[in-house]
């Protein structure tokens, strides 16, 4: 690259850095796309920079993968009902044993002593009372979060540091422990945090209007526009909470939202600090 495009691309990032100083930006990191360890280097590269540039980061994180696995060695069997995993409380054991011990820490320890890990158990964090629905489905210690207090949050950012959050949050309304999805934690966060925006990083570019062609991949939307799509019927398994999330958080203050693919190196910068931009917007 010449040196001119180089100078050009760090100029285009100059008033991204300025929207974002000093705000709050929660991403989700998860799924399929944290298994590749050259992948996780390049998140937590860019993590790194956008903290140097004075933007605040949160990461909340998941590892579904990381928990059926664990759970395929212990011979305990895996079932997810309307992408939720139903979580007994052998299950949860693992869960909690995964999210918050093995992919906290290793996420953690790649943030060069930067980072703190938090469960949403601590500091009381969230708090939830058993996930229920429309269906029949009995999901045991899968969570709702009904409160959110980000006090503790808020405190390792002041000290300077990036807090990396587990998906687990404490019971409401006795001690124990609550499986949440991840992107439904990361969601529940931003609103609560104020955030400036919210990042879910996932294994498709975005939302699609086929989700099998990314040439259809449907760059922005505002969140009026969605109930049509979902009745429309292209949205399905994992993309239906994703979308919710982002809908959640808008309706919430968070000013944008967006769902983007995490398989691609950096492209938590090509986001925020590109004219470009990638993935689904919502707004
Ligand atoms: N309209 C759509 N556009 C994009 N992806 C979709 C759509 N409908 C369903 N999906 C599915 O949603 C999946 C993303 O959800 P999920 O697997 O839960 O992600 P993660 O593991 O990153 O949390 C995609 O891999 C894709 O198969
Ligand atoms: C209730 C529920 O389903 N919890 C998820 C929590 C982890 C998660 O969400 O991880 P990903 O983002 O990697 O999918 C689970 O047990 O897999």
């Amino acid at each position: 690259m010449m040196a001119k495009e180089r100078a050009n691309i760090l100029i285009e990032a100059l008033p991204y850095i300025r929207e974002y100083h000093d705000q709050i930006i929660v991403i989700k990191y998860g799924g399929n796309a944290m298994i590749d360890d050259e992948l996780k280097r390049a998140v937590i590269q860019d993590v790194l920079l956008l903290r140097l540039v004075g933007i605040h980061i949160v990461l909340v994180h998941g590892g579904g993968p990381d928990i059926s696995e664990m759970l395929r060695k212990v011979d305990i069997p895996s079932r997810f009902e309307n992408g939720l995993r139903v979580t007994t409380k052998e299950t949860m054991e693992i869960v909690q044993m995964v999210l918050c011990g093995k992919v906290n820490k290793d996420l953690v320890g790649l943030l060069e002593g930067q980072g703190v890990g938090l469960s949403g158990m601590d500091g009381g964090l969230f708090r939830a009372v058993p996930y229920r629905d429309e269906s029949e489905v009995d999901y045991g210690y899968v969570g709702e979060v009904i409160d959110v207090n980000p006090k503790i949050v808020l405190d390792v950012i002041e000290k300077g540091y990036i807090p990396v959050v587990s998906s687990v949050a404490a019971g409401m309304h006795e001690p124990a422990s609550y499986n949440i999805n991840a992107d439904t934690a990361a969601s529940k966060l931003a609103s609560a945090l104020h955030a400036k925006k919210l990042i879910l990083l996932t294994d498709v570019p975005g939302l699609m209007k086929d989700p099998g062609n990314p040439d259809t991949l449907i760059r922005r939307l505002k969140v009026s526009q969605v109930p049509a799509l979902v009745m429309s019927g292209i949205i399905s398994g994992g993309m239906i909470p994703k979308v919710d999330c982002c809908v959640e958080a808008v309706r919430q203050g968070v000013e944008r939202a967006n769902i983007q693919d995490g398989r691609l190196p950096h492209s938590i910068l090509i986001e925020l600090l590109s004219d470009d931009g990638i993935g689904t917007m919502f707004s």
